[in-house]
């Protein structure tokens, strides 16, 4: 599942990547700011000569004659022409802001490329599609019910329409470009008009091209109609389907079992007698756990610290089996402050850690996601990656995923087979076995990540392999 890609340093595959775009947005706007002040002390000064000129204002050859005849104005402009003419037009036309271009440049290459831009859409098409949200909704910061103070332009309402078009959404187009064009402006301004004018009747045009794309040419009259509604109003035959089971996990929707228990875990390590551990009961079979509490504020620190995701070696992305599916940024982490995260992995499991085993540190993205897949390798199946894993420990037993943060809105983990929602809460461990007793791999276990709408989600993740566990699990 994970492979390491070529353009895995992405702004949008982390909230730390976004954030580095959002510090160089800000310095550009420094730069730019900056730029603009030198313009107008330029403008300024020009100023300044014009009004200290004071030239009088001659209309024609007499009045021309008249003024030079005077010695004291003839005499001035000999000297004003000579003496002050070459260091006026230096001034003109020097280079003020040269640098601050540099900058300004040095900064535009650092943009976002098409790699990343096609990500955010992506991610935009998720949140909407997954969750049903309204575009309407979304473009005014209406998130799942909540109000956000954050808003989406014109320009972005438009650039969602031309992509939900290519994607042959065509009635989640139509729906962004009519948004487009009611939130539309007019400039006057002639850049601005270049930048963001969009001509309304193209928006309109291009409404009743997707309209008629999703739908029927007989039915103009009543798209022509629907474009002169709010972008509240539904859309002609556009009702929505039945939730789907992955949807109504994202949305945490499905029935909770009553039967399973929560405790405090006294009993799988004798250090667990002094410290007990609180264990909830998700599942008995596959068997899946949740501990709760047991990360402390400084190792959540360590683990969610921008400096020590220097300290990777390396940037992996997830992808999918048959789509690049782009969700993530991950790496591994060395810091051996976190032994005794690995200690308390074998309290609550009673299994080893394997010595070779890094915990691995994830951020995630704008509408990451990751689509249902097993942890397991299965190593009857033959393949190079089972072929690595027989060698190196055999397959991945259990997987203990430790919640290093919370997510705001959506970013469940989903067992999409056993309809299991899993809310990330800071400091939980979830812990789950891959594995049936007799090594076999346990399709039940599939699971999966809901795009993420809102937040900063971080994990930690570490996975028990097959033969450390010799004499720690019994097969049957
Ligand atoms: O972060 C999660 O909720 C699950 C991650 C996962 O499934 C994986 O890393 O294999
Ligand atoms: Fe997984």
């Amino acid at each position: 599942l994970i492979s390491n890609s070529t353009n895995s340093k992405l702004y949008t595959s982390s909230v730390l990547g976004l954030t580095k775009l959002k510090e160089i947005e800000d310095l550009y706007i420094d730069e730019l700011s900056d730029y603009m002040e030198l313009l107008q002390q330029k403008m300024h000064t020009l100023k300044l000569y014009l009004e200290k000129l004071q030239l009088e204002k001659l209309e024609n050859y007499e009045q021309r004659v008249q003024y030079v005849s005077n010695p004291l104005k003839a005499f001035g402009l000999l000297r004003r022409t000579h003496q002050d003419w070459p260091k006026w037009h230096n001034y003109t036309k020097s280079d003020i802001g040269a640098a601050k271009l540099i900058a300004m440049e040095q900064l535009l290459a650092k943009a976002p490329g098409n790699d990343d831009m096609m990500e955010a859409y992506k991610g935009m098409h998720r949140i909407e599609e997954v969750y049903d949200l309204e575009a309407a909704d979304m473009a005014k910061g209406l998130l799942l019910g909540k109000q956000y103070d954050a808003k989406l332009s014109t320009a972005e309402c438009l650039a969602l329409g031309d992509y939900m078009f290519n994607q042959s959404e065509f009635a989640r187009a139509a729906k962004w470009y009519r948004l487009g064009l009611y939130y539309n402006t007019e400039y006057s301004n002639d850049v601005f008009k270049q930048i963001y004018g969009f001509e309304s009747d193209e928006i309109r045009k291009m409404f009743l091209i997707a309209r008629i794309k999703g739908g029927s040419v007989d039915d103009v009259p009543i798209y022509l109609r629907e474009l002169s509604h709010g972008p509240h109003t539904p859309l002609w035959k556009s009702e929505k389907g039945i939730p789907s089971a992955y949807q109504e996990g994202c949305w945490g929707r499905l029935p909770r079992r009553r039967d399973l228990t929560c405790r405090y875990n006294f009993t799988t390590s004798p250090f667990l007698r002094l410290a007990p551990l609180k264990m909830e009961m998700i599942s008995l079979d596959p068997y899946i756990v949740i501990y709760r509490d047991v990360l402390s504020e400084q190792e959540i620190r360590l683990a969610t610290d921008q400096s020590n995701f220097k300290l990777m070696d390396e940037v992996w992305t997830y992808e999918n089996k048959d789509m690049m599916e782009r969700i993530s940024t991950a790496g591994m982490i060395y810091l051996k402050e976190f032994a005794n995260v690995n200690q308390r992995i074998e309290d609550m499991t009673g299994l080893n850690v394997s010595l070779s085993e890094e915990l691995q540190i994830v951020n995630f993205g704008l509408g990451a996601h990751l689509a249902p897949h097993g942890d397991y390798v299965n190593l009857t199946q033959p393949s190079k990656l089972a072929t690595l894993f027989t060698k190196l420990g055999g397959d991945r037993l259990v997987t203990v995923l430790f919640y290093t943060s919370d997510v705001e809105l959506g970013g469940a983990t989903l067992f999409s087979k056993l309809n299991i929602t899993v809310w990330p809460q800071k400091g939980s461990a979830l812990i789950w076995y891959n594995l049936d007793r007799s090594g076999r791999p346990d399709v039940l276990t599939e699971h999966c990540i809901c795009p993420i709408i809102v937040g900063n989600r971080w994990t930690l993740t570490q996975t028990l392999m097959e033969w450390d566990q010799m004499f720690k699990r019994r097969c049957l």
